[in-house]
């Protein structure tokens, strides 16, 4: 495939895999956006529509649309957030999936029960922007500075072994909204705060790079 063979062809970006893929590949085909997908490739083309299909990690479909590189995506509002892209990409569409909530979480068996309580103290996520957010009004509201604030650690996954394996005091990840709580309840964890409730949204660039000439061939 060649930068050509996507001439005149809407750039559409789907989570490649997770949480958001299914339900994703559902909405294709109930568009009836007909596509071959080979092994290892990214890209493909749509067989019955002047459209290409970008299989890419849910946590860069912000970026790539927000700089106009592709059209239109599918992501989790949270995702925006967190790439701070949500001044580059406008919100089409809430797509009623992917329902879920960031939550500050602690042990259960503890004496963290406010996220006061956490404050000044060591907190693991994979959100270490929102964390970063929501940590800096609770450090300020308890008069911590310096050295005293609320540390921020990232880690890619598994967020929720951080408290039992001793390098956090208290985690922010998703917990799945309404029904589930199961990973957290697992890891021995309770919720202590919300910071944002999100859901998968459809979304396309505030200011598209190329209006124009991507399509001009059509
Ligand atoms: N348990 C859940 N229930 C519903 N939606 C979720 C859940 N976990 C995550 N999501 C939504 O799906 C998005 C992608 O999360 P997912 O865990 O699938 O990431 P991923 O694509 O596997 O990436 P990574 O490799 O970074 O974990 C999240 O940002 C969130 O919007
Ligand atoms: O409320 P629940 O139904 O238990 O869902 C919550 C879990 O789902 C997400 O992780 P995921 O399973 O996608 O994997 P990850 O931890 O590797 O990101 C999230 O990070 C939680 O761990």
């Amino acid at each position: 495939m060649n930068a050509e063979s996507l001439d005149g062809r809407l750039l559409f970006a789907i989570p490649k895999k997770g949480r958001l893929y299914e339900k994703c590949l559902s909405i294709l085909a109930g568009a009836d956006i007909q596509f071959r997908r080979h092994q290892r490739l990214d890209v493909c083309l749509s067989l019955n529509h002047p459209i290409a299909l970008v299989f890419l990690p849910a946590s860069d479909i912000p970026s790539f649309v927000g700089k106009g590189n592709v059209d239109l995506g599918i992501t989790g509002h949270d995702v925006i957030l967190e790439a701070q892209m949500q001044n580059h990409v406008t919100e089409v569409l809430r797509l009623g999936f992917g329902k879920c909530s960031l939550q500050v979480q602690a042990p259960e068996s503890g004496s963290i029960k406010t996220v006061d309580d956490l404050a000044g103290k060591r907190v693991v996520t994979s959100f270490e922007v929102l964390a970063g957010e929501y940590f800096t009004q609770v450090d300020l509201r308890n008069n911590l500075t310096g050295d005293k604030k609320t540390q921020i650690e990232y880690v890619g996954g598994s967020v929720e072994a951080a408290c039992a394996l001793g390098l956090a005091d208290g985690i922010v990840d998703l917990v799945a909204s309404p029904e589930s709580g199961d990973t957290m309840r697992a890891a021995g964890l309770h919720a202590i705060a919300t910071v944002l409730e999100t859901e998968a949204v459809l979304i396309r660039s505030t200011t598209p790079k190329h209006p124009t000439s991507r399509h001009s061939s059509r």
